[in-house]
């Protein structure tokens, strides 16, 4: 399709390809989960339902996407100042090549597919606890440089799970017995593993060691290769293949020899253990929390687009070329983003895509990547399966969608608005074509006819086109197919006793303006304004 001036903004994006062999976990984490599970009442200290419910999202993650050989999961309870609950590790075999292994796709991917099935499979696992609250989960990559590498992160990992549940099952049991939060945490200061052991035998009766494993240890979800008969021949032998299926395991060491290379499938797809780990470097700690931070002072955008909504929409049903409650759907879930981030000043959206506007000065997440990224496409893909019943009463939603999301840094004001106007020119050069495509198919030609007689024309053919053969002026099409979606605060002009203008925000909009002219800019100046 025709390029435009604008095209010039795509050079601001970075690679951000995990190298060969570099192996790729995906380590996510749930964003703000004490609030969730305290406002949907989870139990304490381990919810047998909430671990179930991420076990299956986590079975399912690994059954859409063949690369990941093995998830390992644990419970990492809500406890004063810990917001990091649910943490679960996703690792990809060595030689994948997902995505080009592009770290941002990568991680937003997994992350939107994980919260989709969050909220899909709620009611599965409360059946009669509606969901409160919209969950959403942040995620990141651990590049491993080597088996070493990542034989320590599962080790570190694992011992995080002993050390928490342990505690934590301390913790509660002194809550059950009268004492306060801050006695309880007193009384754990400082204690060592036997120590809490005896707390829990002396005091509450309870052998550690009997507790059900998946909270001592917690879950491993692995790829396993099994002999499945296909069928008998006629002189009784059965004709075997190998099929994969998945399975959850809990196991005392996942990190050792004796627990790995007893599943070929982990040997042949990432490599085997040579030897046992005792103690995890200090180096390899710093490799595991190293992240890396946007440019300061830039406009960040956050785009996000719809995995395989080709796919998607037909499987759906949605109307050609434009469904307008597909669109508004997106537009609710784009004004619940921009209600819970407020630093993110604008958002544009068109199709299966929406990009972000945070504000220059941002200091978001330290203005991590990977978090911002993550926690947007997250939130949003927890909306769309919250909101789809509201935009669709009469169709259920299929399968649960998932999002790609990547951030890009724009320096100064005038390309920030060059790359919103690169994103519209584009939803007008799409939408044209789409709108003579359907209407010639419906019209009785077959697609590729379709397409030969669109090839090489430009708008005005277009349009000629559809005003000669269909009797269709282009502009008087809805607005929202041509111009797109523009969601922000709408601003409300005070003046206050002493006769100054104070601004106040109002509530955010969805409105379907130009964006690439001055006009709209000029009426909504404070949107790239910076402010503090
Ligand atoms: N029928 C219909 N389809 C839509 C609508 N909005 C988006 N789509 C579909 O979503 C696709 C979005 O394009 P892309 O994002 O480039 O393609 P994709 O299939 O999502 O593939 P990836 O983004 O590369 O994963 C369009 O090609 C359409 O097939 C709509 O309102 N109606
Ligand atoms: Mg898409
Ligand atoms: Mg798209």
């Amino acid at each position: 399709m025709a390029n435009s001036k604008y095209e010039y903004v795509k050079s601001f994006e970075s690679e951000d390809e995990v190298m060969y062999p570099n192996l790729i976990v995906v380590r996510i984490y749930g964003c703000n989960f004490a609030r969730f599970s305290q406002v949907n009442e989870f139990e304490k200290p381990n919810d047998e339902r909430a671990l179930n419910l991420m076990n299956c999202c986590a079975t399912s993650v690994l059954e859409k996407y063949p690369d990941i050989i093995l998830a390992y999961g644990f419970s990492d309870e809500y406890r004063q100042f810990i917001i990091n609950y649910a943490p679960c590790s996703f690792i990809f075999k060595k030689e994948t090549k997902f995505y080009q292994r592009r770290a941002s796709k990568v991680l937003s991917l997994i992350v939107s597919f994980f919260t989709s099935l969050y909220v899909a499979k709620w009611g599965q696992f409360f059946p009669h606890k509606e969901m409160r609250f919209t969950p959403s989960f942040k995620s990141r990559i651990i590049c491993c440089p080597s088996m070493e590498v990542l034989q320590a992160y599962l080790a570190w990992r694992q011992r995080e799970c002993h050390s928490k549940n342990q505690y934590n099952t301390c913790f509660w049991m002194l809550i059950k017995s009268g004492k306060s939060e801050t006695e309880a945490h007193d009384i754990l200061k400082g204690t060592q593993k036997q120590e809490k052991n005896e707390i829990l035998f002396q005091q509450f009766g309870i052998n550690y060691k009997n507790l059900p494993s998946m909270y001592r240890q917690g879950s491993c979800i692995l790829k396993t290769e099994v002999d499945e008969t296909v069928k008998i021949l006629e002189n009784e032998s059965p004709v075997k293949r190998l099929k994969k299926t998945v399975k959850i395991v809990h196991s005392e060491n996942i990190a050792s020899r004796s627990f790995w290379n007893d599943y070929s499938h982990l040997c042949k797809e990432l490599g085997c253990f040579e030897q046992n780990v005792n103690n995890i470097k200090h180096e390899y700690m710093k490799l595991f929390q190293s992240e890396n931070k946007l440019l300061p002072f830039t406009w960040i955008v956050i785009r996000i687009d719809g995995s395989h909504f080709h796919r998607f929409s037909e499987v759906q049903g949605f109307e050609k070329p434009n469904d307008e409650q597909a669109l508004k759907l997106m537009n609710s879930c784009a004004v619940s983003v921009l209600e819970e981030f407020n630093d993110i000043v604008f958002a544009y959206g068109v199709s299966d895509e929406y990009s972000f506007v945070m504000k220059k000065n941002t200091q978001l997440y330290q203005r991590r990547s990977s978090e911002i990224v993550s926690a947007v496409v997250s939130f949003f893909s927890s909306a769309y399966v919250i909101k789809w019943k509201e935009f669709f009463p009469r169709t259920e939603l299929k399968y649960p969608p998932n999002f790609d999301g990547r951030a890009v840094c724009y320096p100064s004001n005038d390309i920030i608005r060059d790359y919103l106007a690169w994103r519209q020119v584009d939803c007008h050069i799409n939408n044209q074509y789409n709108t003579c495509f359907w209407m010639l198919v419906k019209s009785g030609k077959s697609t590729r006819e379709a397409q030969s007689l669109l090839k090489g024309t430009q708008a005005q053919e277009k349009n000629q086109m559809l005003s000669q053969l269909f009797s269709i002026d282009y502009n008087t099409l809805p607005v929202i197919f041509r111009n797109g979606s523009s969601v922000f605060w709408d601003k409300e002009m005070m003046v206050t006793d002493n006769g100054t203008v104070a601004k106040s925000h109002k509530k955010v909009v969805v409105e379907h303006p130009n964006i690439i002219d001055e006009d709209f800019w000029g009426a909504h100046p404070f949107i790239l304004e910076v402010t503090s």
